[in-house]
């Protein structure tokens, strides 16, 4: 890993991992590269049919009669916009419709990852990596990949036009051009580009994670009366992005004015010696010009090239962010085609977990669930209740001990049949911005209107559900932040019965509802008793009433009380 610029990839790595992903596309991209080449030349066409015309004027002979010049010319003109339509429809098909893919193998990736990796992950730069880089890379697949062939393709073709045509000096100083603002200006000025272009992307990554989160924290902002403190800190950070982007921009204007000059330079010398050729009597005028003009309007291509670098630094920063996401390996590997369960009974023996490796949240952890039971747990706050949860699903990888569904243990039970039989509701619920019933769905999607009226009377939110403006077909969204944090985790509850797993998990799931509330799901879950079987963390004694069986954690130890 380069430490100047922060990529783990070189630059070409990037480019080929890129290319690469284009599988199937890449017949595309050779049709928009031959449309962009041809096109081109057509544009070139045009002029070069004048300057043959002037040659002819000028005594030249010429195979070519002046009507079929103005006829190549026209032909030249109006093939040139329909190929350059057909190139950029090209690669833009290909970059969005790659773009399309990529967004899916992003969203495939942070399922795999979720949701161990995506708790030490800043959710700020991932939006930024599925919104900024995903567009970045856009202008890679439509506007890098095709113009480095296209500029290859046409230099090549106009060395041998003027050399074969013209003159060979004519050809020579045209091929010099070419690696001087091809290759030579844009490797200089690529050390500079790319560093800039890293850092204005680090910083716009950072500024955007910065100003999400504050979005999302402005309550807890204005409660602590850091409003000020927030602003001047966004403002601070928004002028180093500002800075940031000046020097890219200069870095890039440095660049371009290079470029322009070489160009020039290498027209002048073109010129001069197409001059010095005629007047040595080497090179008729005729064919002087035609050399000249078709080397006069060659540049294109290749400055487009030169422009390149300005966008591929930002390019590479993006895509060496999305190959990194692609790359990154799952806290806990998935089992697929592992054993299916039908939830008997849960044995855990000498379970063990650390986070970092280093401090150990659980040691030695035995405990035992049966079918039909209710078992409590409770303990201080950050005792690794939540944590043992979490390992009872697999979200994170135990490291030593078994954890047995019906004894079959958890490392070998297929992923999707672990979460169809067992469901948690967490802490916090998450509703999405669609309706209460489509919350509700996602645990059953195709659960009948009875089953979700049923789910939601039993966590003793179905009331609650009718008062609002649209009852159960009511928006989250249209609501504001106006549901309760109470409210939120009944319908979490809802979801969970809905979902009909044979173990539900609840942490703390009346940490949020008064007494009477309190009241009412444990008389709902008591009702479950022998129905479903329930491990219940909280630390309420008052929701241990309900449980067969207490155990309390402490010291990374689980004991019966
Ligand atoms: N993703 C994580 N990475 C590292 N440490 C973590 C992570 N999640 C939790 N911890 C730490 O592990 C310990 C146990 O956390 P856990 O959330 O399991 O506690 P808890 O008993 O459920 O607490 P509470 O009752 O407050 O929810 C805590 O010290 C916590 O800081």
């Amino acid at each position: 890993m380069s430490k100047k610029n922060n990529l783990r990839r070189s630059g070409a790595k990037i480019m080929a991992s890129l290319i690469l992903l284009l599988g199937s596309l890449a017949y595309i991209m050779v049709l928009a590269v031959i449309n962009g080449s041809v096109g081109f030349i057509c544009a070139m066409g045009v002029t070069l049919m004048g300057a043959v015309g002037v040659a002819k004027a000028l005594g030249e002979t010429i195979a070519l009669s002046y009507g079929m010049i103005i006829g190549l010319a026209i032909g030249c003109g109006v093939l040139r916009g329909l190929l350059r339509y057909l190139e950029q429809y090209s690669n833009h098909y290909i970059a969005f419709r790659l773009l399309a893919v990529l967004r899916d193998k992003i969203f495939g990736a942070l399922r795999t990852l979720c949701p161990a990796k995506l708790e030490s992950k800043q959710k700020g730069s991932i939006i930024a990596m599925i919104t900024s880089d995903i567009e970045t890379l856009e202008v890679f697949y439509a506007h890098t990949i095709s113009p480095i062939c296209i500029a290859v393709i046409v230099s090549a073709a106009v060395v041998l036009f003027a050399g074969m045509v013209s003159s060979w000096y004519l050809a020579l100083i045209a091929l010099a051009g070419y690696i001087t603002v091809g290759i030579i200006v844009p490797l200089i000025s690529s050390g500079k580009l790319k560093e800039s272009g890293v850092r204005y992307r680090a910083e716009f990554a950072s500024f955007n994670a910065y100003f999400l989160d504050s979005i999302k924290g402005i309550k807890d902002i204005v409660l602590n009366n850091a409003g000020k403190e927030r602003e001047k800190e966004i403002n601070d950070r928004s002028d180093i992005l500002l800075r940031e982007t000046r020097k890219m921009k200069h870095d890039t204007t440095k660049a371009s004015a290079t470029t322009e000059l070489c160009v020039s330079l290498f027209i002048i010398a073109a010129l001069a010696v197409g001059i010095a050729l005629v007047a040595n009597d080497v090179l008729t005028i005729g064919k002087m010009i035609i050399g000249v003009v078709a080397v006069f309007g060659s540049f294109g291509p290749v400055i487009a090239i030169s422009a390149l670098p300005g966008n591929l630094t930002q390019t590479f920063a993006s895509g060496d962010r999305v190959l990194n996401l692609l790359a990154e390996k799952p806290a806990v590997t998935p089992v697929q085609n592992g054993e299916k369960i039908e939830y008997n009974d849960l044995k855990v023996t000498d379970l063990s977990f650390s986070y970092d490796g280093q401090t150990q949240v659980l040691s030695d952890i035995c405990m035992h669930a049966g079918k039909g039971e209710i078992i409590g747990i409770v303990g201080e706050s950050g005792c690794g209740k939540s944590t043992f949860l979490k390992l009872l699903l697999r979200f994170w990888q135990k490291n030593h001990g078994e954890i047995a569904y019906n004894g079959v243990d958890i490392d070998n039970i297929d992923g999707d049949s672990l979460l169809d039989n067992v469901t948690m509701v967490s802490q916090v619920t998450y509703l999405f911005d669609e309706t209460i019933e489509d919350n509700l769905r996602i645990a059953k999607p195709d659960a009948t209107q009875e089953e979700i009226e049923a789910a939601c009377k039993l966590a003793s939110i179905h009331d609650f559900i009718l008062t609002l403006p649209d009852g159960y077909k009511t928006r989250v969204g249209a609501l504001g932040d106006n549901l309760s944090a109470g409210e939120k985790q009944r319908i979490g509850l809802a979801r969970a019965f809905l979902r009909g797993s044979e173990l539900i998990l609840l942490d703390e799931p009346t940490s949020n509802v008064d007494s009477i509330n309190e009241g009412i799901i444990l008389k709902a879950l008591k009702e479950q008793k022998n129905k479903k079987s329930i491990i219940l963390v909280s630390h309420r004694e008052s929701t241990m009433a309900i449980a067969d069986i207490i155990y309390r954690v402490k010291d990374g130890r689980m004991l019966e009380c």
